[in-house]
């Protein structure tokens, strides 16, 4: 897959040895990475808050995970993003001296808080992904065909790209290798800034969104998101940008956002790194964003109703 900035992964050119993989807890995106990995010959282990054998079925095949086994190569982190930094800081000890992670979640705002707990040795990397699963009582459902980019954090990923880039073509592709994350997060950032909120508030499906009544509210905060994510040094066009999240609105027209679903199981949700991460962002550049900043105290009201 071919995206400005980006470029495919290089296939069976590998001189890095396959390294041994494993994933951060049993969700929904981790255990679709895990299921194709080891329906590719790799034998991922899970890295879970207490040690467990899992088993789920994946396209109607039984398969069984195993603990990870410390110490810890290599280790794919898709978590929610408030829980990256606890996630890293729990590996820690158990990483070798020149383990790679790769972060994977939605929103931005964890790089600056990970890379200082690594080694100058141990290598950061980000997966910003399209695809969809969602997680059932013993089965992993792929509920949409997706694709992803990879791109170092850090020198200590740089020099194992291919090996990693393989893993990640395997678990998450088809894989795009960017030299920076920081545009591709941007984009993503500015589709989860409206989908999300507008579908827990509303609680209503995505395609709902293409309705009329919320364009208006849809232009003014992608408005807010290219005049911040512009000043940070990512310039986008509210026009394109806009065209982008009406054509996932539209390809993601039956699915409930996970902010939805959040918000209906009554679990904490993303909006520190999504709205919230825009309006921290606009106070750095003193931006005005009144409607993203509605939109997470909005949220942040609705969550405290039933989270601690
Ligand atoms: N699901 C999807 O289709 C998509 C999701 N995303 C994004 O990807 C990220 C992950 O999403 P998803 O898979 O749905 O999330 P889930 O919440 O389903 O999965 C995360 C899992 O990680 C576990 N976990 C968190 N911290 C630790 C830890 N320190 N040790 C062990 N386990 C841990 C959680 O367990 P517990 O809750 O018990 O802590 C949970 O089981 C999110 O940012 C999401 O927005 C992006 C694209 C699509
Ligand atoms: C792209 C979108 C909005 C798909 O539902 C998503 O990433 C999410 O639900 O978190």
């Amino acid at each position: 897959m071919f995206l400005p900035g980006s470029r495919p992964v290089a296939q069976n050119t590998s001189t890095q040895p396959a390294l041994s993989w494993n994933i951060v807890g049993r969700g929904a995106i981790g255990l679709l990475a895990a299921s194709r990995l080891q329906l590719a010959g790799y034998k991922p282990g899970l890295w879970l808050h207490q040690p467990a054998i899992v088993d789920i079925q994946f396209q109607q095949q039984p398969l069984q995970f195993l603990s990870a086994t410390p110490p810890l190569q290599a280790v794919l982190i898709p978590v929610k993003s408030y829980a990256v930094f606890d996630a890293v800081k729990t590996l820690q000890p158990f990483l070798t001296e020149d383990a790679q992670l790769v972060l994977s979640h939605n929103g931005m705002g964890t790089i600056p808080e990970v890379l200082p707990l690594l080694l100058p040795t141990q290598g950061l990397w980000f997966l910003t992904t399209t695809h969809g699963a969602l997680k059932q009582q013993d089965a992993i459902l792929h509920t949409g065909n997706g694709h992803s980019v990879l791109a170092p954090l850090n020198a200590a990923a740089s020099r194992h790209t291919t090996a990693v880039a393989q893993a990640m073509d395997i678990a998450l592709g088809p894989l795009a290798v960017a030299a920076d994350i920081e545009p591709f997060l941007w984009q993503k950032l500015a589709i989860n800034a409206v989908i999300n909120p507008l579908t827990a508030l509303h609680n209503c499906k995505n395609g709902a969104l293409a309705q009329p009544q919320y364009q208006q509210q849809i232009k003014a905060i992608l408005h807010e998101v290219c005049q911040v994510a512009t000043a940070a040094g990512y310039p986008l066009q509210p026009a394109l940008v806009q065209q982008n999240v009406m054509q996932v609105i539209e390809r993601t027209a039956e699915n409930f956002s996970s902010m939805q679903q959040d918000v209906v199981h009554q679990r904490r949700t993303e909006t520190n790194a999504i709205s919230g991460f825009i309006v921290a962002q606009a106070a750095r550049f003193n931006i005005a964003v009144p409607h993203n900043s509605q939109l997470q105290q909005q949220l942040l009201q609705l969550q405290q109703r039933y989270c601690r």
